[in-house]
């Protein structure tokens, strides 16, 4: 069988007395793409939180590649491979969207910022920087100021850089967000053929591209899952229906 690249295991997290995430368990196998979803005040980010190790859990463990990663960092995770994308990548505008993701590259290979501009110019670094825009479709624009993408293409740049750290799996905390139907249509299709090499972990409000995107969803109501299954099976679930999905059109 298959090892998970991720699990949860009966995770919990406190706010005082606010009790948010309650003994949340689901495993992302290497190739798919699991989707969380859930009304507003769930507990997602909450739960991303957890996961990447910007929140440290009440209880419970996050399982990454087969290692207990509770004791670790934010940034020791994301060493490990857990890449986080969207809401913290910081694109810099007055650079090139090459020079951009170079500096992914860069962190990853463990320099830091000041030698930025002379390592540039090193053609291994470039190499990695234009194969992860590739891998996005945005070799086209490596030369444009970052600052001067659309929206869309600032997204799917963020997720270049985040490709730059060469993860294991991707957290992908609302991608959709202040994206247009176009620009989410290209983003869908970008994260459908990425997922086959890098496994994901999506939350999303978006449900078309949920659908579109996902093997499997869980439901998140009130910090606990109350179902989880294929697309097929969470659409036609009644008690989704009823908790969550029955307030989207067309569900
Ligand atoms: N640092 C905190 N201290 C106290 N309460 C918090 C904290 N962070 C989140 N909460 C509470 O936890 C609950 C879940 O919040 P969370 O942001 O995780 O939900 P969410 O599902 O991501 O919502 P949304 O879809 O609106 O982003 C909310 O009631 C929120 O007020």
């Amino acid at each position: 069988m298959t090892r998970p690249v991720l699990e949860l295991k009966e995770l919990n997290k406190s706010f005082g007395a606010l009790h948010v995430t309650k003994n949340v368990s689901l495993a992302v196998n290497p190739g798919e793409c699991h989707a969380v979803i859930g009304p507003n005040g769930a507990g997602k980010t909450t739960l991303i939180g957890q996961i990447c190790g910007a929140l440290p859990s009440s209880s419970g463990d996050v399982v990454f590649d087969g290692e207990n990663v509770n004791g670790l960092s934010v940034a020791n995770r994301a060493l490990r491979g857990l890449g986080r994308s969207f809401q913290i990548t910081a694109i810099l505008p007055a650079f090139s969207v090459l020079e951009n993701v170079a500096l992914g590259v860069q962190a990853k290979a463990g320099h830091s910022y000041r030698f930025f501009k002379p390592a540039a110019r090193d053609r291994d670094l470039n190499a990695k920087a234009e194969h992860c825009l590739d891998l996005v479709g945005l070799s086209g624009r490596a030369g444009v100021r970052a600052g001067d993408l659309s929206h869309g293409e600032k997204r799917v740049l963020e997720l270049a850089i985040a490709l730059a750290g060469e993860p294991k799996l991707l957290l992908l905390d609302e991608p959709m967000a202040g994206a247009g139907p176009d620009e989410t249509a290209r983003l869908v299709e970008v994260l459908s053929d990425l997922k086959r090499q890098t496994p994901m972990l999506l939350v999303e409000h978006d449900m078309d591209a949920v659908f579109k995107l996902a093997d499997r969803i869980s439901v998140l109501v009130y910090g606990e899952i109350i179902a989880s299954g294929s697309v097929e099976e969470i659409r036609g679930n009644p008690a989704v229906r009823e908790a969550y999905l029955g307030t989207e059109e067309g569900v």
